[in-house]
């Protein structure tokens, strides 16, 4: 199973490299490598099992943070709404979006950086994802607020792109034009 001794952390290599396409049919190892990314998040989310492997809670997790530059990432997570999200998917890529941009007041932070980096991290409001799941089939996944938020965190991942690099250098609570809070 995925312990955070997997995990790399900020200042290796593979965080900021672009991950490559994966082959598809998914092979062997690669599928049992999606399964236990999507494994880890709710052995995360689980207290006794977080507690007792002293698991980071997650709610998603790319490939290149078990330093694997893969395009391969899973989520797991109920949105404000209730929405349940726990997708392994392949190859996911972002196909429209809106202008509208949002942000979580929070913050946000990544089981691959081990500090705390104050500010507001814009996103789009609103995406549509097209991937492979873990079963192969084409998924087409329309997404607003938290989920689009954590969505785009994870695919940052695959872009050698980490939460930080989004936010105001001058001034990291500036709110981002033309966003609005989702929280
Ligand atoms: O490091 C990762 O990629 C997993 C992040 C994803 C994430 C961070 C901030 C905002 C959205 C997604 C972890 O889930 S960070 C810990 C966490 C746990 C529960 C809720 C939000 C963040
Ligand atoms: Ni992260």
């Amino acid at each position: 199973m995925i312990t955070m001794k997997d995990i790399v952390r900020e200042g290796h290599p593979v965080l900021t490299q672009v991950a490559k396409d994966v082959e598809l049919p998914l092979n062997e190892n690669d599928k049992k490598t999606l399964e236990e990314m999507l494994l880890f998040l709710k052995n995360s989310q689980d207290e006794e099992i977080a507690q007792k492997y002293d698991l980071r809670a997650g709610v998603g997790l790319a490939a290149p943070q078990l330093g694997i530059s893969k395009r391969m990432m899973a989520v797991h997570f109920q949105d404000f709404d209730e929405n349940e999200y726990s997708y392994g998917l392949i190859n996911p890529k972002i196909v429209s979006h809106s202008i509208a941009q949002t942000y979580l007041s929070s913050g946000e932070g990544c089981l691959s950086v081990d500090r705390e980096v104050p500010g507001y991290v814009p996103r789009y409001q609103k995406i549509t994802i097209k991937a492979t799941d873990l079963d192969g089939n084409e998924v087409k996944l329309k997404l607003r607020g938290y989920a689009a938020i954590v969505f785009q965190h994870e695919l940052d991942h695959l872009n050698g792109v980490m939460f930080y690099d989004h936010i105001n250098k001058q001034d990291p609570f500036t709110i981002p034009e033309n966003a609005k809070a989702c929280d």
